[in-house]
């Protein structure tokens, strides 16, 4: 492949190690979304090793809630990695223009989440470091995790997202080891946002956020659109220590799962 291959188009998302733009392949044309990275930048944060590592993991990887990595070229200042175009956009987008989502929405988005981690995991692969920016929405409203290891801060992201401590374990803002696990819990911070609008622990700085997560400090507001149900899925997954979280293949089963994801 080369960039003579495509066309290329609007700018989807910018961030530290490049841009994102939406492209189309002359001869199928086929529309895709072709990522920049800077070879400077990359070599400066001594980032080649990861960047191949995560380019070998992510082209292996076929789920339909993963977004796809098709290939990358290069030329001798950039890499260019053609990624999957997704159709509607960061799930953010959604949320954020709603303020929240409804019950339906909410379970379908865990469970495609949960079953993307139960691929991963079964390949042995726990970093897909499962924060909201990287959930993007295909044309028909189907999540697909990227894995935007390389901190792509797309235009309507909110800002509090970079540095924000709302969606780490315990035991990794203890900084201890993290397993599995750890991706349950996130799912739990999500799953509250996603019903809530808001994640459990936010605060002011994030210090209090810190502290409020090592205290389990969250509450459900008495909002009516929300059921037991699913508040209770948010307990089994909120909880400090990794070993007693729901594992993810209960939470496929879950009544509230089953009852509202399609
Ligand atoms: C190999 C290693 C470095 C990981 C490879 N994965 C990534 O580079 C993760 N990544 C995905 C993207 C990305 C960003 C935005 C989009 C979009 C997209 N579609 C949109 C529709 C409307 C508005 C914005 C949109 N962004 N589709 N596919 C994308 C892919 C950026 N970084």
């Amino acid at each position: 492949w080369g960039l003579k291959d495509f066309d290329i188009g609007r700018p989807l998302g910018k961030g530290k190690f490049g841009r994102v733009y939406m492209a189309r392949e002359k001869k199928s044309q086929y529309i895709c979304a072709l990522k920049v990275l800077y070879r400077s930048q990359v070599e400066k944060y001594g980032l080649l090793p990861q960047l191949k590592r995560e380019m070998e993991i992510q082209s292996t990887l076929e789920h339909p809630n993963i977004l796809g990595l098709y290939g990358w070229f290069g030329d001798d200042e950039r890499i260019f990695l053609i990624l999957e175009y997704a159709g509607r956009g960061e799930l953010y987008g959604l949320l954020s223009k709603k303020g929240h989502l409804t019950e339906k929405q909410a379970a379908t988005y865990i469970a495609s989440l949960a079953k993307a981690l139960a691929y991963c995991h079964e390949k042995h692969i726990i970093h897909r470091d499962i924060k909201p920016e990287n959930l993007l929405l295909d044309h028909e409203g189907r999540l697909k995790v990227a894995d935007f290891g390389w901190s792509v801060q797309s235009s309507n992201k909110r800002h509090t997202m970079c540095g924000t401590l709302d969606y780490l374990a315990p035991e990794m803002v203890e900084n201890k080891g993290h397993d599995y696990s750890v991706d349950t819990w996130t799912m739990g911070i999500l799953c509250y946002e996603f019903l809530f609008g808001v994640p459990p622990f936010e605060a002011e700085t994030q210090n209090e956020t810190f502290q409020r997560i090592m205290k389990m400090d969250y509450s459900f507001p008495p909002t009516p659109h929300v059921s037991v149900e699913a508040k209770n899925l948010v307990r089994l997954l909120l909880v400090k220590d990794p070993s007693k979280r729901l594992p993810l293949s209960k939470i496929l089963v879950h009544p509230w799962i089953v009852k509202n994801a399609d």
